[in-house]
């Protein structure tokens, strides 16, 4: 008896998972896949598990901010790439961030956009997909296991219109959109019964009537020599000059300013293919108005910072997909090599505690 307690001490325990759904994301199948799903592969992985429905905006955010993290081995965002914003920013704006961003993160797609789970499932050498079958590969791979660090991008924002507070700063894992993409995701909202659709829908519903913005887009090349020094060191703050050195500026005309560090903007929109989750760089497209439509001139680039000044007084501007104040913004990359300043996430999780756990359930037998 006193062997079997002892034997059973040192066997790891179960996994513990905190699931956060948003019942409204995509279609509003989240919960009816988790049953049908999700739930029946996370038991089966002998994984334990509680399950929160997000009720409002921020939810998620709030409760990130607030909640023990060592009692989580993970947290699975069950949704689309706007409820993971909410809980990355959350985990970088607690007190023991530096900590808690190291928490694994994961994500099981049942939004409409799935960018992120689009780019998982292109590095883990599955075929493009959609719905079901991109949320069965992300729980395959949830159960399966394996962390990869990722960069994430620190965004500064204008403040609200009429505000006087001062420039916000969020943390991106995916894009920055200025024109063209974040018209279409935001006028696409209307569509949200469509799932994915929504995005052709309102990239049809766009094209015919296509408008182009002015604008002043500086960005970083990566081979400028900079020194590797703390947070935000490549950006002075938004209200002051760039540095001439180094930095180039492009301004007139733009149809769209796409700033991308996955792989994918959508989980059938494989747009910087270049991209991968730890390579430190910002992916930069822009689509520059010319005399006439046919002379639309696309640029793809790379670079560690960029600052956008839009010069047309009306427009829209994203942040992973959320709407943002419309005004001068600036990001730079921070790369998980730094120090101090290590962000990273890790993207799924588990293989070998499964694998040492069955083991030791073997040997105990
Ligand atoms: N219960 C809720 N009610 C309303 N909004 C919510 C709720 N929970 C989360 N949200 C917000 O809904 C927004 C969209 O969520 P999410 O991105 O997860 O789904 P989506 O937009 O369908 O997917 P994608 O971003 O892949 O297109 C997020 O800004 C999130 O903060």
């Amino acid at each position: 008896m006193v062997g079997c307690k002892f034997s059973r001490s040192l066997l790891p325990r179960p996994r513990r998972l905190l699931l956060l759904v948003n019942p409204f994301s995509g279609r509003g199948q989240a919960m009816q896949w988790c049953q049908t799903h999700i739930l029946p592969m996370i038991r089966e992985a002998n994984i334990s598990y509680n399950l929160i429905q997000t009720e409002r905006q921020n939810h998620a955010r709030e409760l990130i901010r607030q909640i023990s993290l060592p009692e989580w081995d993970g947290i699975v965002i069950v949704s689309g790439d706007g409820l993971l914003h909410e809980v990355i920013n959350g985990l970088m704006e607690r007190p023991d961030w530096e900590q808690a961003i190291k928490t694994p993160v994961g994500i099981l797609p049942c939004g409409s956009g799935n960018a992120l789970a689009g780019s998982v499932n292109h590095y883990a050498g599955y075929d493009m997909c959609l719905r079901e079958p991109l949320l069965l590969n992300c729980c395959f791979l949830l159960s399966r296991g394996g962390v990869r660090p990722m960069d994430l991008v620190s965004v500064t924002t204008s403040p609200a219109p009429n505000s006087h507070a001062a420039p916000r700063r969020v943390f991106s894992f995916l894009s920055v959109a200025w024109g063209f993409v974040s018209d279409v995701d935001i006028e696409s909202e209307r569509y949200r019964g469509l799932g994915s659709a929504r995005f052709t829908l309102g990239t049809l519903v766009r094209i015919a009537s296509l408008r182009s913005y002015k604008g002043r887009l500086s960005y970083l090349p990566p081979t400028s020599h900079t020194p590797q020094t703390p947070v935000n060191h490549l950006l002075p703050p938004l209200d002051q000059p760039l540095p001439t050195q180094d930095w180039v500026t492009i301004e007139g005309d733009f149809v769209l300013v796409l700033a991308l560090y996955q792989s994918h903007l959508g989980a059938d929109l494989h747009a910087a293919p270049q991209a991968r989750f730890d390579d430190g760089l910002i992916h930069l497209t822009f689509v520059r108005a010319g005399i006439s439509r046919a002379t639309l001139l696309r640029l793809h680039i790379t670079c560690r910072a960029f600052r956008l000044q839009p010069l047309s007084p009306r427009g829209t501007l994203t942040v992973d997909g959320e709407l943002v104040p419309y005004g001068p913004l600036q990001a730079q990359v921070r790369v998980q090599t730094f120090s101090i300043y290590v962000i990273f996430i890790y993207l799924f999780i588990f293989s070998h505690w499964m694998i040492t756990e069955y083991t030791a359930r073997q040997v105990y037998l």
